[in-house]
């Protein structure tokens, strides 16, 4: 699996590599220089052929050291290039030094941007700050100065009347991070100023190194990245830290497949609980995703109320009479049926009575939706019940009422980095629910309660936009469902089938809507070479 990195996991895997010999932190920074100026042209080939202008805005750090490479390797192709320095020359660390000295260029203070000989460079580099920037920036003239960078042409002139602050100027390039970003949550961290609020230099290009960051893929921090491009230095990832985060991807062990000499029950019976009558579509469309995702088979359980709705519009899936808790109890005797869901459209009322005699049969259960926020008033009740086989499934409203502490954390202003995450947050959720959390968004984040974490990123390549309509998180909640029935473990089945919802997505495109989802799986399925980007 790709590994999404922390600042300090990136640090260490650069120290690893200069203590052992590898490389040189010098080297390092000469290839990530390289790196951003190939994607600059990957990304812009019409730039290639001609001497352009560039402004480079480079920082106090090694960041400001990769700007100065930049700046160089620009300047050899031709290119007139103005770097400017925030902060001072003798203060740079040895290698951003070395690269200053390199440079032998003109460099002009921050504060002397208003008379840069450069206006409407073809390229604006960021290279202020990266994975250091560890407060918000307090000095004025320089968050200015981030914002002549993002604002980059007309922007500028559409801010200044106060519209178009969306708007992503043409070839703004940022080095790891636009400055301002915290990397390890995605949060903003620069720039409180009452003015302007509290904003991040926003960016076309963001070239990173190595690997991903977390705060490329969570909160807000695809919306400043723009493009992101991903360049090899040549580092190793062989970093034993259990602390790693995962990107989530197709599974290889267990995987989709099923075996060839296997009958129904081998992969499992799948019980998915509907509301009452006019509220069963959406366990319907759980239990529809269960069965694709290939529970060997599947039921619903039904109030006497809505067996005739439900009978009536249902051809392979199965339906039960359940009342209550205690038919519920009754049922789950028979062994076969090993995996639960509870949530979608269950009712407030119903799931009181439902999810106790779910969590006290110990089989795999899924709980969405009505099944969480039924329990918002006694969530110690709730979290008593749990164990480690079940998966809970809030969105941000149902995380907020089951973990109400944890959630003020995650939402509250950051004043240093690294900000408090939601993978910091899912991962306190699942170690004080003792079973897996997954936290939906375009930035899914799956927590177990021993410390795994994997993130599926609808962002960038994978972009799911719409995966934003009624009753697709019922079929994400079904599909997990159906991976538990045929045997997934719970950290598995979620990750998975997080991964697999925004593939059905990504197959199928605009116009989707939730009854698309369980149909795409065959076509998912099909492709092999589908992966986690
Ligand atoms: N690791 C790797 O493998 C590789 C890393 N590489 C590159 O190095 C970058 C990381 O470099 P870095 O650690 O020097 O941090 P960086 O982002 O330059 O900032 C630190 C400076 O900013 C300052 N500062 C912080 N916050 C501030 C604020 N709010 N307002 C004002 N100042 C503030 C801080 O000051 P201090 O806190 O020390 O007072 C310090 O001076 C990384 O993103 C990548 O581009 C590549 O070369 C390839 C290999
Ligand atoms: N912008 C988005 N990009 C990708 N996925 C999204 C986006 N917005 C929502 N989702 C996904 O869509 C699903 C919505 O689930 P949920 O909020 O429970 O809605 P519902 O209850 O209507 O099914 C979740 O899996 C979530 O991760
Ligand atoms: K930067």
């Amino acid at each position: 699996m790709a590994e999404l990195l922390t600042a300090t996991q990136m640090r260490m895997i650069e120290r690893a590599a200069i203590e052992t010999g590898q490389v040189t932190g010098l080297e390092l920074m000469e290839r990530a220089g390289r790196g951003v100026v190939e994607a600059i042209f990957e990304e812009w080939p019409e730039l290639g052929g001609s001497a352009g202008r560039a402004v480079v805005l480079c920082g106090p750090g090694n960041n400001g050291g990769d700007g100065f490479v930049v700046a160089r390797l620009l300047r050899e192709q031709g290119w007139e290039v103005e770097a400017l320095l925030f902060g001072d020359p003798a203060k740079l660390p040895p290698d951003a030094k070395v690269n200053y000295e390199r440079w032998e260029g003109t460099t002009s203070g921050v504060a002397d941007f208003v008379q840069a000989k450069i206006k409407h460079p073809d390229l604006s580099i960021d290279a202020l700050f990266g994975t250091g920037l560890t407060r918000s920036i307090e000095d004025q003239a320089l968050w200015e100065h981030l914002w002549v960078h993002d604002d980059a042409e007309d922007a500028w002139d559409m801010r200044r009347c106060g519209s178009g602050t969306d708007i992503v100027p043409p070839r703004t390039v940022a080095i790891d991070l636009p400055s301002g970003l915290c990397s390890d949550s995605g949060k903003v961290l620069g720039g409180a100023f009452p003015q302007y609020g509290r904003r991040c230099a926003r960016s076309a290009l963001t070239v990173s190194f190595h690997a991903r960051k977390l705060g490329h893929v969570l909160g807000e921090g695809p919306s400043f990245c723009g493009r992101l491009v991903v360049k090899d230095i040549g580092l190793s990832l062989e970093v034993d830290d259990a602390e790693i985060v995962k990107s989530a991807e197709r599974p290889s062990s267990p995987s989709f497949c099923k075996t060839e000499h296997a009958h129904k029950y081998t992969h499992g019976h799948a019980f998915v609980l509907t509301g009452g009558v006019g509220k069963t579509g959406a366990a319907r469309l759980a239990a529809r995703g269960a069965l694709r995702v290939g529970a060997g088979l599947v039921t619903l359980g039904v109030p006497p109320s809505a067996q005739m709705e439900v009978a009536g519009q249902i051809t392979a899936l199965m339906i039960q009479r359940i009342e209550g808790g205690k038919d519920l109890s009754e049922t789950l005797l028979d062994a076969r049926l090993n995996a639960l869901c509870l949530g979608p459209g269950l009712g407030l009322a119903r799931a009181q009575d439902l999810v106790p005699a779910a969590l006290a049969s110990q089989r795999s259960v899924v709980l969405d939706a009505d099944a969480l926020t039924a329990f918002a008033d006694e969530t110690a009740a709730l979290l008593e019940l749990l164990h480690g086989k079940c998966v809970l499934t809030p969105h941000g409203g149902e995380f907020a009422r089951l973990f109400p502490d944890i959630a003020e954390k995650l939402s509250a202003m950051p004043g240093q980095g690294p900000a408090y995450s939601k993978v910091d947050a899912v991962r306190a959720a699942a170690a004080r629910a003792g079973c897996v959390v997954l936290y939906k968004g375009p930035d899914t984040v799956i927590a177990a309660p021993d410390g795994q974490c994997a993130v599926n990123a609808a962002h960038y390549e994978r972009a799911a936009p719409w995966l934003a309509t009624a009753g697709s998180g019922d079929v994400l909640a079904g599909f997990i469902t159906g991976l538990m029935a045929r045997g997934f473990p719970p950290m598995c089945a979620a990750v998975s089938a997080a991964w697999l919802h925004v593939e059905c997505a990504r197959y199928f495109g605009p116009g989707l809507i939730a009854e698309d989802l369980p149909e795409l799986v065959p076509s998912v399925f099909a492709q092999p070479d589908a992966t986690a980007l």
